[in-house]
């Protein structure tokens, strides 16, 4: 198959995407029958608990599922590239970085300690068939220099003599450098202080509305979807269970889970016991249930249904839910309706607190 990339923002269709891990009770699904669409030029955000399969769909849309995970079922659409599920080898390399450009959880860590970052720059210049290679160091001082850095300095520097956030900084660089105009960040802000955070999300909006991108913005955390995100899709036990316009969403949620998080966070004003926790723990792989809805063992709105059957999923506008209550609820007359839980407020401090609480990085690299 050959590969002709569109040198603009690329819509991206994932549909039906599955994806299992070998483990020893046999292979189990960490992501199962994901359908999500990025449109071109807007910022997604995919937030949910650690655990909830948020990194294996990055990886998915790289084809870079690593043993023991692979995908088995579903297809990741990307305009230009086909289905990049079914590209192989140099063909898959040279898609990524070029025309999809990612930093991985963790990236704080993954430049390699013995080369200055300049020469790991010429080194993905170089392997990329960049034939402008002093454009190439000019670009990259550019956007290190946009990111309130001293370009030449870091481009001199090892890996310890950056900061975390400098690190970081770095990674989203060497994401944006050969100009690929599909960009997957995986956590983008984790582990920095509330400034260089919300100088960080500053900085991906800006770039992503002068390159004009198709961003996807992988987080546990709320404050981070609701400061840059156009678009949300909010994950559990591998599923996507809600998705939509960001300010819609968090404004009327209507999944029970989302609901959950909104009501977990704590509010600058306001009494610190209105944040309400969500109570029990989210599935691990080995715990997701195998049918019915993967939320109901915490879920306020749980019915008989929820037990046997997949939620389906209703459609309103340009949002999308996946819940049994929901749907019975949009169904029914009014007086019949479950109890839906008030709306909740929009979070109001970028990154005041976690959605989810404690975040568990493991650090993976593709
Ligand atoms: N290499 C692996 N082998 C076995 N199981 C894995 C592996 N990588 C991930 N998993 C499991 O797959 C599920 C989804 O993990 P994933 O990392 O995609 O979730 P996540 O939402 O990104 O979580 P986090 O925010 O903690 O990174 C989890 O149950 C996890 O334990």
């Amino acid at each position: 198959m050959s590969v002709t990339p569109e040198k603009k923002a690329p819509g991206v269709r994932v549909s039906g995407l599955s994806v299992v891990y070998r483990t020893p009770a046999g292979e189990l699904p960490a992501i199962s029958g994901i359908d999500l669409e990025l449109v071109s030029g807007t910022i997604t955000g995919v937030v949910g608990e650690s655990g909830s399969g948020k990194s294996t769909l990055a990886l998915s849309l790289l084809n870079a599922v690593q043993s023991p995970g692979r995908i088995s079922a579903g297809s990741v659409e990307i305009d230009g590239l086909g289905d990049v599920v079914r590209l192989r080898g140099e063909e898959l390399r040279k898609a990524r970085g070029r025309h999809i450009g990612y930093v991985f959880q963790a990236a704080q860590n993954s430049l390699n300690p013995l080369k200055t970052v300049g020469k790991q720059l010429l080194d993905l210049g170089r392997s990329h068939d960049v034939a402008d290679l002093r454009g190439l160091v000019r670009d990259a001082k550019d956007l290190l220099g946009r990111m309130g850095m001293d370009g030449a300095r870091v481009l001199d520097s090892h890996q310890h003599e950056l900061s975390g956030g400098m690190r970081q900084r770095v990674g989203i660089m060497l994401a944006l450098v050969l100009n690929a105009h599909l960009v997957v960040l995986d956590e983008p802000t984790t582990a920095l202080d509330m400034i260089t955070q919300a100088t960080i999300l500053r900085i991906v909006r800006e770039v992503h509305q002068e390159r004009g991108l198709t961003t996807l913005v992988i987080t546990h955390d709320l404050g981070v979807v609701a400061e840059v995100a156009d678009r949300l899709a909010v994950m559990y036990g591998g599923q996507v269970v809600e998705q939509g316009p960001t300010m819609e969403v968090l404004s009327a949620p209507r999944h029970p889970y989302t609901q959950g998080l909104l009501r977990a966070i704590p509010r600058l004003l306001g009494d610190i016991d209105e944040a309400r926790a969500l109570p029990g723990r989210p599935p691990t792989l080995g715990t997701i249930p195998a049918q019915g809805c993967v939320f109901r063992e915490r879920c306020v709105l749980r019915m008989d249904v929820c037990e046997t059957e997949r939620p389906p999923v209703v459609v309103s506008g340009t949002s999308i839910v996946a819940c049994h209550a929901v749907e019975a609820g949009a169904g029914a007359a009014a007086g019949d309706r479950p109890a839906a839980p008030a709306p909740v407020e929009v979070p109001e401090v970028v990154g005041a607190q976690s959605a989810t609480g404690v975040h568990e990085g493991r650090g993976e690299q593709p």
